[in-house]
């Protein structure tokens, strides 16, 4: 039986940030991933393709509107074009994540399913055990499927099967109003589909800040038909369209559709991994438990990435990931903080979030300082014709930032500059006092930040001694 250092069992986001790290500081190490391709959800069913498909869409959408500027369009969509797109993007990407650049940075990988034969023996699917000192569990997650009756008679798509269609549906309903049922609604629609998204909870985006939720939603209702607060009884086929039955308020209604795409959230893809074997503990939906240090309850097994259930994000796989190659290979035991860890919604426009909203903050500190703009009032926006959204920024009476929100275009790039501050300790002030060169989008963050000297200099003591020596200057 072949010994190794480390073993990694999937090789997506998290797991080939392990393998390549522990390869390159000389752990001997070997890598299990049941595809015959490397990288995981995101680069296959998830951000690049997704990412890749928003943009065709939003192309579309803005051919559609290059009209206002006298430039006449025609034509019909073609689904299998963009997802030819889609085709080429993960292509690209897929160089980079290559078995064979794994296997020169060092890596054995082993292309089969791997299943727990006890807590340091992995079997992998018709071919020979490993041993592994320490192991690493990042088999990521899957589409969650609900107890809808008729959800095992009616086909439905999700972000596995929605890149290879064809045909664009003429209306498409969507079940969940999360990240991945709006970006690909939105997408859908600036296609050309007409799309209804029925959410069970109170609003969209349950995650976010509430003044986010809400313009997000408005913005949002003006492509898709939005449904809140709404309890899916049941799916069927009827005279050829696929029928969603849904109750809000007690009362029953139906929406029929060409296909329906669940969007319901995510569950973990532990069941097959046979961890009873190696006594790993999971928590009641299957995502393993671990502590800080990312180590499950074996000390010498860690999971990292969708499968731990924290945040699943891809750059969040990949810091764990760098943390869990320390702590396995030096037996340390730093410990993974989420504080700073922002994410982004490719919406348009994009919603982008760290730290605690507004109401996480009002929770956990006794008194905290809200900073808003407009990016109305922000000439870059204006120039662009795409001024609507704002940036909200949460500190506490110190100036320390404790979370940061915003809904515009690009938000996720410009709005980086607070993650920086945030991570290097940065106060509030601090984001105003840079320059920015004029115009720039990220003025929003300065003219956001600019309030608290404006708060802090123009009332209270400053202004007072100032007064008093103008007066005396005179
Ligand atoms: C539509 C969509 C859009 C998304 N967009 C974004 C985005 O824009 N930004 C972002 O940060 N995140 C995004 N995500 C989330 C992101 O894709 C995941 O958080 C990320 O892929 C998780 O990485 P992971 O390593 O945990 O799992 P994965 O990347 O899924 O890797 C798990 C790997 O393990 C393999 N595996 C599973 N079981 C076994 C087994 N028993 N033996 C061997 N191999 C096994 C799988 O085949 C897979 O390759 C998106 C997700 C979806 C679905
Ligand atoms: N841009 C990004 O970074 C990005 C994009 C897509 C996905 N992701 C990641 O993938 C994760 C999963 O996304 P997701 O949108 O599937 O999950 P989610 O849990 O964020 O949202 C699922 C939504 O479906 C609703 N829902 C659940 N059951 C329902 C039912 N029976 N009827 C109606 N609504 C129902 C939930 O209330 C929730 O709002 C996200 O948390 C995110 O971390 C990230």
């Amino acid at each position: 039986m072949k010994k190794y250092d480390i073993i990694v069992i999937g090789g997506g986001s998290g797991g080939l940030t392990v393998a390549s790290g522990a390869a390159s500081l000389g752990a001997k190490t070997a890598l299990i991933e049941k595809r015959d391709t490397l990288g995981g959800d995101c680069l296959h069913f998830g951000c690049v393709p997704s990412k890749a498909f928003i943009e065709a869409a939003n192309e579309v959408h803005a051919a559609k509107h290059i009209q206002d500027l006298g430039i006449e369009t025609s034509g019909k969509i073609s689904l299998k074009a963009v997802n030819d797109r889609v085709r080429q993007a993960i292509a690209h990407i897929q160089e980079h994540d290559s078995i064979e650049r794994f296997e020169e940075l060092g890596v054995d990988v082993y292309n089969g399913k791997a299943t727990f034969k006890n807590d340091h023996e992995i079997d992998i699917e018709g071919q020979e055990s490993l041993y592994g000192k320490r192991i690493v569990i990042s088999t990521g997650s899957s589409p969650m499927v609900p107890p809808i009756e008729g959800l095992d008679e009616v086909d439905f798509i999700t972000n596995e099967s929605v890149f290879t269609m064809e045909q664009l549906p003429e209306k498409m309903t969507f079940i969940g109003g999360g990240p991945i049922g709006l970006e690909l609604a939105q997408a859908m629609s600036r296609l050309g589909s007409e799309v209804t998204v029925i959410e069970a909870g109170p609003t969209l985006l349950g995650k976010e800040d509430q003044d986010i939720q809400k313009q997000a939603q408005a913005i949002l209702e003006r492509e898709l038909h939005v449904v809140t607060g709404a309890s899916v009884q049941r799916v069927r086929m009827e005279n050829g369209k696929k029928m969603v039955y849904y109750s809000v308020d007690g009362e029953e209604t139906s929406i029929a559709s060409d296909e329906i795409f669940l969007a319901t959230g995510r569950t973990p893809n532990s069941g097959s991994l046979q961890l009873d074997n190696a006594g790993v503990e999971t928590d009641k939906k299957g995502f393993i438990s671990v502590d800080a240090t990312l180590r499950t309850n074996v000390g010498h097994i860690f999971a990292i990435g969708d499968i731990n259930g924290t945040l699943p994000f891809t750059h969040v796989a990949g810091e764990e990931g760098k943390l869990v190659v320390q702590n396995a290979l030096y037996g340390l035991s730093r410990k993974m903080s989420y504080d700073y860890m922002p994410w982004n919604t490719y919406l348009t426009p994009e919603v982008f979030h760290v730290g605690l909203t507004q109401q996480e903050a009002q929770e956990k500190h006794e008194e905290v300082l809200i900073y808003t703009n407009q990016l109305e009032e922000v000439d870059r926006f204006v120039t662009d014709q795409s001024y609507e959204g704002f940036v909200k920024i949460i500190t506490d009476t110190k100036g320390k930032i404790v979370g940061a929100h915003a809904i515009g275009t690009g938000a996720g790039d410009w709005m980086q500059t607070v993650v920086q501050a945030m991570a290097e300790g940065n106060k509030i002030g601090d984001l105003s006092n840079m320059v920015y060169p004029y115009p720039n989008h990220a003025e929003a963050v300065k003219r956001t930040a600019d309030q608290y000297w404006r708060n802090k200099l123009f009332s209270g003591p400053v202004q007072q001694v100032s007064s008093l020596f103008l007066k005396w200057f005179r």
